[in-house]
């Protein structure tokens, strides 16, 4: 059997569905064909603008027969292409010839590697994993997380009814996203959800701090599209231990997995950490909930090598193109070989997936009827709107001063249990801002960073809360 079409997509995540819908716009005579290997996909709905570039969002899954029309699909996997020729091959033996495609086959949760213990060790990506995991929690007393990124801190605050032992390297929780202040923030508010909170409880305080000293301070399925904003909310976490309800979880930290056994009577795990220091400790848990990354999925072969980047993604430019003739990517499986601009970098989010697969969906187009087309203005601010530990969460720009050096300051603002702000200056401009609560500032740093304001005349008061600053600067 063989199809034809002008744009060949190859998944039904949020970069593959952007992109054919981007496609859907912008070459509207032409054949759109998606090939996914579920027949649920999923789509950005209720789009809401937080700032200018900035958009929260849900996402919805929907059956492929309901995508916008002038999309055609074919459930089924991608097991080859042939470049050259322009034609892929489907599992089942569909040849389809294309005039160009793009990849949007996502990833795979990056697990931890214990031999002989692998069926204890579980990852979260789609909704089967979740699922298994609800199945597992059941009858579980102890869980073991492992990572410290968005999966580890999302489970660490949602499951309950279980012992939670929460492992990580980093002297504080959820790093990927925040730093220590932040962190810290995050755990008194936990720990102090249901008191009643007294007057003190709400004074606020203002440090600004040189990087350096803040160094010192801290010595249907079958396998669908990921999970995504709020996938938690539908899906009940508890473990089988009632008594554990109310418990906070156990956080490890500066610690790694030294050694697991399997106990032969029941098969718990014994785990021994091993901490910076290098004591050690020991201890009990049913199964661990690996949350230490994705990595591309790359499970078709092609006739050409496609060039990959250091992190397994493939490599494509600022028009999303990979090495291959008229073969795009995007989303998780691709990685930003570009020049990025100066106040952008990729991380594995929806928010990225879709900007990304409209962009390839705008580049493929512009090829197609020989048109122009220069790379999507949000690229050049990294932004993401997210919630944590109960928390909304904004990150702007270099958020966490990543690839600043040593060279900034930090200007924070906390307000215990309501909000923290977090303002990362270099050269008296503003480069990243983490925005924790509802501090409606995200517009104001979205320009205050885009604009690089000259911010050093303002000093302190730039977060002084008697001070509104969004007049000051709109
Ligand atoms: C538990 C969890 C929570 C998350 N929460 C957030 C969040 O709150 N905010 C956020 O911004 N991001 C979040 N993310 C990350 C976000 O989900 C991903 O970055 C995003 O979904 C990536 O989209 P994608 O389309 O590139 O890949 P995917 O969603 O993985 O989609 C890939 C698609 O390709 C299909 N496919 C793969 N191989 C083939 C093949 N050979 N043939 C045919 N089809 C194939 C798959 O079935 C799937 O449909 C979360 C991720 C997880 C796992
Ligand atoms: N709210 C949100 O925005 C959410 C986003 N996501 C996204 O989903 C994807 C998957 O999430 P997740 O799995 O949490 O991935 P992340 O990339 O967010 O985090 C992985 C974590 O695991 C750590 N790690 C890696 N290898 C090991 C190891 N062998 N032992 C111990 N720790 C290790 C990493 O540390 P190090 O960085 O030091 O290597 C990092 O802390 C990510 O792209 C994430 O951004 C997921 C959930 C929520």
């Amino acid at each position: 059997m063989s199809r034809e079409c002008t744009f060949l997509v190859v998944g039904g995540g949020i970069a593959g569905v952007s992109c054919a819908e981007a496609l859907a716009i912008c070459a509207s005579n032409a054949s759109i064909l998606l090939l996914t290997e579920s027949s649920i996909v999923k789509s950005v709905t209720n789009l809401v603008p937080v700032a200018r570039y900035l958009h929260k969002f849900d996402v919805r899954e929907t059956n492929v027969t309901d995508l916008s029309a002038g999309i055609t699909t074919i459930v089924d996997q991608l097991e080859h292409i042939n470049s050259s020729e322009h034609w892929a091959r489907t599992k089942t033996g569909i040849i389809i010839k294309y005039r160009y495609i793009c990849l949007c086959t996502g990833g795979a949760p990056k697990l931890f590697n214990a031999a002989k213990c692998e069926e204890r060790i579980i990852g979260i990506r789609d909704t089967d994993s979740v699922l298994e995991l609800q199945r597992r929690l059941a009858s579980a007393k102890d869980v073991l997380i492992l990572g410290n990124g968005g999966i580890a801190s999302e489970l660490a605050h949602e499951l309950h009814d279980v012992n939670v032992h929460w492992v990580i390297k980093d002297a504080h929780i959820s790093a990927t996203f925040v730093d220590p202040g932040a962190a810290e923030f995050f755990q008194l508010a936990k720990s102090e959800t249901g008191e009643e909170l007294g007057a003190a409880a709400v004074t606020t305080a203002i440090k600004r701090m040189r990087y350096s000293e803040e160094e010192q301070l801290q010595q249907q399925s079958k396998r669908g599209a990921a999970l995504g904003p709020d996938w938690h909310r539908n899906f009940d976490l508890a473990g089988g231990d009632a008594a554990s309800s109310r418990r906070l979880p156990k956080v490890y930290y500066k610690s790694h997995i030294k050694h697991i056994e399997q106990l032969p009577i029941d098969g718990t795990l014994q785990v021994t950490l091993k901490h910076e220091d290098d004591s050690q400790e020991q201890l009990n848990c049913d199964f661990i909930v690996s949350a230490t990354g994705v990595q591309p999925r790359l499970d078709f072969t092609t006739d050409v090598p496609l060039q990959l980047a250091e992190d397994g993604g493939i490599n494509v430019d600022e028009m999303m193109r990979s090495n291959l003739c008229d073969v795009y990517a995007a989303g998780d499986v691709c990685t930003s070989a570009w020049d990025p601009a100066q106040h952008w970098f990729q991380m594995r989010l929806w928010t990225q997936a879709r900007q990304m697969g409209a962009m390839a969906g705008r580049s493929m187009a512009a090829q197609f009827e020989g048109e122009t087309v220069y790379q999507d203005f949000c690229f050049e601010l990294f932004g993401h709107v997210t919630q944590l530990f109960g928390f909304p969460v904004v990150l702007l720009g270099r958020f966490n001063g990543q690839g600043l050096g040593r060279d900034y300051e930090l200007l924070v603002r906390c307000t215990r249990n309501k909000e923290y702000i977090k303002f990362v200056l270099q050269q008296g401009r503003l480069r990243g801002a983490i925005l924790i609560g509802d501090t409606d500032l995200a517009e104001t740093c979205e320009n205050l960073i885009l604009n690089g304001t000259d911010l050093e005349p303002y000093g302190d008061d730039i977060l002084n809360p008697n001070i509104d600053i969004e007049d000051y600067f709109d």
